[in-house]
């Protein structure tokens, strides 16, 4: 007796014949009892039994792609993943126009009342060029795709989510084959604006640099929709000569019916890049306090606990204008950004890694936050500044505050003048407008097109060239002794910012 299996108990093995996750409808028709599943979905039995087939049949509803390696890991760890991500954008297709006829129109004939033969008589109203030749509709165009900055976006992470976007077709032009007068161009798809933070650069996968979005309403079209098509007439023989004088889009064959068909829209592999755009960085070895001191002088609310990598991925925040510049005083608004803590071998990837080194780069001004009762605070000091040299020695050149922070502990207080006197014997007198290219150590940089390099900085190995000491490069702008906790000195700290920032623009 045949029977039907509604399969779900064999998903398992058939699971482990498919790479990827089937969703598999199964149904067998067989005589019982079954035996030993095989391979081939039909089989014979010998000469003397009954010839015997099982038709098995196997339908796949539907594939899901497999889950990737890191679908999950940006959720565990969005640091490694909130500035960097690729994406694949398709504009829209363009609508398609149509093959039309001309309508069958009757002479008047001599049954017909007159008001009757003036209505026959009268002919369709087509729209026509200015030479009075007949403008067909054409199919509507694809949605462009553009990628735009908003305020409103701090990271890429939701890129990872979502790596696709594709834009709407055109319309395409909605007629039933016979020309009229009320026939209209299919609609225009809109375009598809894609919302990213501020400071994202925008390259094509291959390398092609396309925009710096650093300032808001930057915008860039990534991908352009395909052209609508056009209409053809479809005219009988003996009327296409008549036909050509009124109109040059007339199918003469059928290939001609490509014609009328949308074009693609463009889809294109694009890498979204962010640099943090802030005028101030905050560095500093992990619990020395920098979101501490971002909340104590803006609006912002960073995560701040007394264990180390607090900060995972860089806090934004807005620095009030001066009010003692009166009337002026939103001249010297700010944006500060605090980065999470480096360590010693940040730069070859311990702790939380180099990747935020590289979100300094647009900053004009550099906070060091030390913590001044830590057990030995220059020695922090010069770990931080070692790593901001072996990341891209440019660093060492832009202007710097140093800021001793948790002076409300007596073990700080205490040591305050020596530690400054410290800090300040680590640098030299001359303001260096060059970056340093003799270190021979790993920098970032964007080339004329914009393209980032990640290069040795000199062909020159370090061992062949003077390392310059950290001695070498410009003294703080200040050194300022602060509890941003307790909000001692607060209000000095910030004038020394305020001060630097202006002389830094
Ligand atoms: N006593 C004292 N404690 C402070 C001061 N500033 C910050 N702290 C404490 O130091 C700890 C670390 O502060 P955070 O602001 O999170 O330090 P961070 O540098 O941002 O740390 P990461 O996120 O690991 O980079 C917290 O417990 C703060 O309360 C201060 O002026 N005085």
């Amino acid at each position: 007796m045949a029977s039907m299996l509604s399969h779900s108990s064999s998903s398992s093995f058939l699971n482990r014949n498919f790479t990827t996750d089937l969703s598999l409808s199964f149904s067998a028709t067989f005589s019982p009892p079954l035996p030993q599943f095989q391979k081939s979905a039909s089989r014979k039995w010998n000469s003397n039994e009954n010839y015997r087939s099982y038709t098995v049949k196997c339908a796949l509803a539907k594939a899901r792609t497999p889950p990737s390696p890191t679908s999950d890991a940006f959720i565990r760890e969005p640091h490694k993943y909130f500035d960097e991500v690729v994406i694949t954008v398709r504009a829209g297709d363009g609508g398609h126009g149509a093959v039309l006829s001309m309508p069958n129109i009757k002479a008047p004939s001599k049954s017909q009342g007159k008001f009757d033969r003036e209505k026959t008589k009268r002919k369709p109203s087509y729209k026509r060029d200015f030479d009075g030749s007949l403008i067909l509709p054409m199919g509507g165009h694809g949605g462009d795709v553009v990628i735009y900055a908003d305020e409103g976006k701090d990271t890429l992470l939701e890129f990872h989510n979502k790596s696709k976007h594709k834009a709407k077709r055109g319309g395409n032009v909605d007629a039933m084959g016979v020309l009229t007068s009320y026939l209209q161009n299919g609609l225009a798809a809109p375009t598809l604006r894609i919302p990213v933070p501020l400071g994202t650069v925008v390259k094509h996968k291959r390398g092609k640099f396309l925009a710096d979005l650093a300032n808001p309403g930057d915008e860039v079209l990534v991908a352009r929709g395909g052209q609508g098509g056009i209409s053809l007439l479809e005219v009988p023989e003996h009327k296409k000569k008549q036909m050509t004088t009124l109109t040059t889009n007339m199918m003469r064959d059928d290939s001609d019916k490509v014609l009328a068909i949308g074009q693609p829209g463009e889809e294109v592999s694009l890498q979204l890049i962010l640099r943090v755009v802030a005028d101030v960085g905050l560095v500093g070895l992990p619990n020395a306090g920098k979101s501490t001191l971002l909340a104590a002088i803006t609006h912002a609310k960073p995560d701040i606990a007394d264990y180390p990598f607090t900060t995972l991925m860089p806090n934004l925040g807005r620095l009030d204008g001066d009010p003692s510049l009166g009337a002026d005083k939103y001249s010297s608004e700010a944006t500060l950004a605090d980065l999470p803590g480096l360590i010693e071998g940040a730069h070859l990837g311990k702790g939380l890694g180099r990747n935020f080194l590289r979100h300094l780069r647009r900053t004009r001004l550099l906070v060091h936050v030390v913590d001044a009762a830590s057990e030995d605070p220059v020695s922090d000091y010069r770990t931080v500044k070692e790593e901001l040299r072996m990341y891209n020695p440019e660093y060492l050149d832009r202007p710097y505050l140093v800021v001793l922070n948790k002076i409300d502990k007596p073990e700080a207080v205490d040591r305050l003048p020596t530690l400054t006197e410290e800090i300040w014997r680590i640098g030299c007198e001359r303001i260096s407008s060059e970056p340093d290219a003799s270190s021979g150590t790993v920098a970032e940089s964007f080339s004329v097109d914009g393209s980032q390099n990640s290069e040795i900085s000199s062909g020159l190995s370090a061992k062949d060239q003077k390392v310059k000491e950290l001695e070498e490069y410009p003294r703080p702008l200040a050194v300022v002794g602060v509890s941003v906790l307790k909000g001692i000195k607060v209000n000095e700290m910030l004038k020394e910012i305020r001060t630097a920032l202006r002389k830094s623009l």
